[in-house]
């Protein structure tokens, strides 16, 4: 008998947003009368392909119960931990009970709301038989240069193999779950999910996307979502 698998979205949400230096966390910034968690989150909430969406979120959120996804029932939440890689993995944790270890898992930064429906489908179209699993991205298109350790150039990198990674990153709830315990044993704190992956030998595939898909990280960011949000006609 063929047993169903499903599909599972996480989305790391607990970061304090230093880079951003706002007053509160960026995933609660304002794009146009909604947060940027709200936005990013509908993506999720809505798919009939994905059963839940598991969220961490900080120690110290004071936000998350004023967003209008705080009682979902497709929504649960998990604690965040000190990075990212933390978050993720609590997040999976409180997958237990629910989902099945050869369920696929979508990581997404609640950071980036800009995620098109047409990359998130064609992710999810291009893994679901895939045996390890992979993430959206973009193929760098300037000159890289790699620094001396100051502002001086050490050398120019060959960028024709180098992408820039994005999320969702897909992988298998079992896989993923023991590759990020692995990393963490052994304190390797990985900042995305396919370098658990690729610490076990694994090579996860690379689907293009769409670069404005960005991670809202910095000021100038807001406003440039704001943009791509507009033009993708999902805000007037
Ligand atoms: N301990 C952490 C750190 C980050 N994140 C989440 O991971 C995503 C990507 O992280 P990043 O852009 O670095 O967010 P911050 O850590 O908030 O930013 P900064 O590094 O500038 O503080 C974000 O959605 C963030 O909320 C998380 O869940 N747990
Ligand atoms: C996961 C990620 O968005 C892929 O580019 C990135 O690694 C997050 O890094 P951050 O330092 O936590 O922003």
């Amino acid at each position: 008998m063929r047993v169903e698998v499903k599909l599972w979205a996480v989305l790391p949400a607990a970061g304090v947003g230093k880079r951003m230096g706002s007053k509160i966390p960026k995933q609660y910034l304002e794009l146009s009368g909604r947060t940027v968690i709200e936005h990013t989150l509908k993506l999720f909430v809505d798919h009939d392909r994905i059963s839940g969406v598991v969220v961490a979120l900080g120690p110290e959120d004071g936000y998350w119960g004023s967003t209008s996804y705080a009682a979902h029932p497709k929504v649960l939440r998990a604690a965040g931990g000190a990075e990212r890689c933390h978050s993720v993995l609590n997040a999976l944790l409180a997958l237990e009970g629910r989902a099945e270890d050869a369920d696929w898992v979508l990581v997404h930064d609640a950071a980036r709301p800009c995620l098109r429906l047409e990359d998130l489908e064609r992710l999810i179209d291009s893994l679901l038989d895939d045996a390890v699993g992979g993430l959206l991205g973009v193929p760098v298109r300037d000159t890289m240069k790699r620094a001396n350790g100051g502002e001086r150039i050490d050398a120019t990198v060959d960028r024709s193999a180098l992408w820039h990674a994005y999320t969702p990153q897909m992988f298998r709830l079992g896989l993923l779950r023991h590759a990020l315990q692995d990393a963490l044993a052994a304190s390797d704190l990985v900042t995305d999910d396919a370098s658990a992956i690729e610490r076990l030998g694994q090579a996860p595939r690379l689907i293009e996307g769409h670069a404005d898909n960005i991670k809202i990280t910095r000021a100038e960011d807001l406003p440039l979502a704001h943009f791509h949000l507009r033009q993708q006609g999902r805000i007037d």
